[in-house]
């Protein structure tokens, strides 16, 4: 007979889930944003959504970095039974993707990437993506952060698509490409893995994840908000 779980262990297991419901206000804030539900009723500003696309193409480049630190730190840090390598391997083939969409899509909508000034709240983002990156940083408080910036994308981005919306059409292509199944599925193997590394953590990498987890939260809205502005 399997031994009984102590209710430390039950809680570790849904840790993700626990701080989610904790921390709801604020990842509503982030995954039901003004500017996404603008996209998902059609009334979005088309030059905010250019602002966007600019900004966010210089943050994907910082984020490849980041995803390539977390990536050294698996190695270095995971027992690996739940091929996490594999998983962010896979989450970085597709940023190669990404960056030549991104460059499509500039194109298409006549920004001008080269012209592109990283406004503040994107500097600042970037900042706490390298801050991460330092070798002192546990893998668990890492991925934490990761799976985060990840799935408030796949959340936001998902909700446009749903039945009954108004996102306009040729923005479609956008939602989907973090609203596909295929990336929700990847977002749910790295909360997996998450959950994985911190039932195992100790008390302090525990706070120092769940701080990550608000840090990326706030960031997002920041993020969202600056798209907003549309300068
Ligand atoms: C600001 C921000 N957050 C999350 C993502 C999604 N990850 C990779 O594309 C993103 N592109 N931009």
């Amino acid at each position: 007979m399997q031994a009984k779980k102590t209710r430390e262990e039950v809680e570790k297991n849904s840790m993700i889930d626990t701080w989610l419901k904790k921390h709801c206000l604020i990842y509503v804030g982030a995954t039901r944003h003004p500017f996404i539900l603008s996209i998902r009723d059609g009334t979005v500003n088309l030059s905010s959504f250019k602002t966007w696309l600019g900004q966010d193409y210089i943050f994907v480049r910082a984020f490849v970095s980041f995803v390539a630190s977390v990536l050294i730190k698996a190695w270095k840090e995971s027992d690996d039974s739940g091929g996490d390598m594999e998983v962010l391997l896979g989450g970085m083939a597709a940023l190669n993707d990404e960056i030549q969409w991104f460059k499509n899509e500039a194109s298409k909508w006549g920004v001008q990437l080269s012209d592109i000034v990283p406004q503040k709240a994107n500097k600042d983002y970037c900042r706490f993506l390298e801050s991460l990156m330092s070798s002192e940083v546990k893998y668990t408080v890492a991925i934490t952060a990761f799976w985060a910036i990840e799935a408030v994308y796949q959340q936001s981005f998902a909700h446009c698509l749903e039945d009954g919306t108004n996102t306009p059409s040729d923005l479609q292509a956008t939602c989907l490409r973090w609203g596909n199944d295929g990336f929700g599925q990847y977002c749910h193997s790295l909360k997996q893995i998450v959950n994985r590394q911190l039932a195992k953590a100790s008390d302090d990498e525990i706070k120092e994840a769940e701080v990550a987890l608000l840090d990326v939260l706030e960031h997002e809205v920041e993020f969202w908000n600056m798209s907003c502005g549309g300068a």
